[in-house]
Order: C-alpha cells, then structure tokens, then sequence
C-alpha cells in the first residue's frame, strides 16, 4: 500500500520555526518539520547535530526558546506526562522497562491512561475494574504476538535479550493506540538481522488497524532509509535537507555533513 499524499490541512504534529538554546549554544535554529498521518518521518544527522533535542522538544524535555508546535492544527505544549492522553507514544533508547514486572504487566503499564474505570472503581476494586483489566491483558497479549513476543509475557525483563525487550516496549508504547509513535534510536544496540526485522516492524506501523504515524529519530542509516517516507537532515541545529530517502541520498550537502562518511548505502553500519 502506497502511503498517503502528504496533506495540507496541518493535519498531524508539526514544528514551526523552533529553536532551542543551551546558554550560548544553538542546538536548534528556525526548525520546520512535518509529521502527517500514515507517514514516517525520520530525522538524521551527524553527532551534535540536534537529533536528540528535537525529539526532547517533541516529548515536552526541553522547552523551545523559539518557534511554536501544533497538533493538527492546534497549538501543542507537550508535556511528557500528558503525551500519551494526546495519542502520542514513545520509545526511548535503551528500553526501559519496568525490572520488576513481567513482559505482560510491562505492556500493560502502557495504557495506564486508558482503562475505562475510574480512580474509586479502581481503588475499591469494582468489577468494572476488573473487565478492564482483562481487555488490557488481553490486548497486550495480542500486541506481544503480533510482536512475536508472546512467549515472553510470564518473564522477567532482564532475563530477556536485547532485542526482544525492544519489542517489548514497542508493544508497550502500542497499547495506547497512539496516532504518533516517537521513537528515539529504535535500532541502538541491535545485530544487522534484528535491524532487517525492526525495519519491517515500522514499516508496517501506519498499515496496522490502529495505524499511526511515526516519528523517528535515527543513526541507523539502512534503517531510515528503508522504513521513511520523508526524512529531515539536520546539522548543527539546522535543516539542511528535507524530503523522501532517494532525493536525501543523492544530496551533496547531506554527504557533506557527514564529513564524507558511507551515508547513502552503508551495509549495516551507523554514523
Ligand atoms: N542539556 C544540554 N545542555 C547543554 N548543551 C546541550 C544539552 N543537550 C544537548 N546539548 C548540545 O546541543 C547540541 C545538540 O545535541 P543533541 O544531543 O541534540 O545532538 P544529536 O544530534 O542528538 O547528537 P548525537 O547523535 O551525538 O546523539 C550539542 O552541541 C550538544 O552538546
């Protein structure tokens, strides 16, 4: 299935001229992007150049000095607390899951916001509660198989591999449907073979039922490559290319940015 035009109705999140300052220091200058539904936008660049800000700006970390972000249309603080009532999920690198429960309970813990029982149901344990919990559990399993994790869902995280605790948390920031998923380095720390079945994974994220758009903040150059359908180029602070993979691969000022290092087709390496 192709992906969708790009709209141009400010439908999805985007960034307006945002800038942020760490004292004297631009991390990012007159940034301007893009997220529209059912699309995959990867952000790139060299060390330093402002991937990790930008994703912090996203999930309300850092807070722009300037410009402004909208959610279709609407202006949008972000507050990290407040993403995942808004639709919008996240990974973050490394895994972080929760070491004293299970992979199940883990999954689980990511649709805190959208169990339909109320606080005092909750707390006096009515029986709404409990139905509640039986379709989380259950849509959670579903996520786990679907993740080709269901095995796990009694273990200990830590008793897991790498790559299967990042499926994990992809099944964990899934539950909550989001609209967007925001995923920091996704492919940190996986063998080429996992990368291959990672790229598959976020492909196919806009295509599933509760479809979603995707934000991905990367390294990994085969990986963007092969899953995004636009990608923004920053170096220090600043958009120097923006648009699908093949017209950024064969962008001199791309390659020039990355001081000449293998960019477009490396074979499973990161910058
Ligand atoms: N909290 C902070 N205080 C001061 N400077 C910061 C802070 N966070 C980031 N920076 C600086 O802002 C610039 C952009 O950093 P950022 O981490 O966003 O880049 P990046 O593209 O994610 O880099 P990398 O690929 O190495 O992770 C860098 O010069 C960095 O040293």
């Amino acid at each position: 299935m192709s992906p969708p035009a790009t709209p141009t109705d400010g439908s999805g999140l985007a960034l307006h001229h945002v800038g942020v300052h760490f004292g004297g220091l631009v991390a990012l200058d007159d940034v301007s992007l893009r997220v529209p539904p059912g699309r995959v936008v990867g952000v790139i660049g060299p060390n330093g150049a402002g991937k990790t800000t930008l994703f912090n700006v996203v999930c309300g970390f850092v807070r722009p000095s300037a410009g402004a972000l909208t959610l279709d249309g609407r202006p949008f603080r972000p507050r990290p607390h407040r993403l995942t009532g808004l639709g919008i999920a996240r990974t973050l690198q490394g895994v972080g899951l929760f070491p004293g429960l299970t992979v199940l309970e883990n999954v689980v813990a990511g649709a805190s916001h959208d169990a339909r029982a109320g606080f005092a149901a909750a707390l006096f344990g009515l029986p709404r509660s409990d139905r509640d919990e039986r379709r989380l559990r259950a849509r959670a399993l579903d996520l786990l198989a679907e993740l080709g994790v269901d095995r796990h869902a009694g273990a200990a995280p830590g008793t897991l591999p790498y790559a299967v605790r990042k499926r994990v948390a992809l099944a964990r920031a899934l539950i909550a449907r989001p609209r967007l998923l925001l995923l920091d380095e996704p492919a940190g720390g996986l063998g080429t073979d996992d990368v291959a079945e990672l790229a598959e994974l976020v492909r196919a994220l806009p295509e599933r039922d509760d479809g979603c758009a995707v934000l991905l903040v990367e390294h990994h150059m085969d990986l963007v490559m092969s899953v995004c359908d636009d990608l923004v180029v920053l170096d220090f602070g600043r958009v120097i290319a923006a648009g699908p993979p093949e017209r950024i691969r064969d962008d001199p000022r791309v390659t020039e940015a990355y001081l000449g290092a293998d960019v477009p087709t490396g074979t499973g390496g990161t910058t």
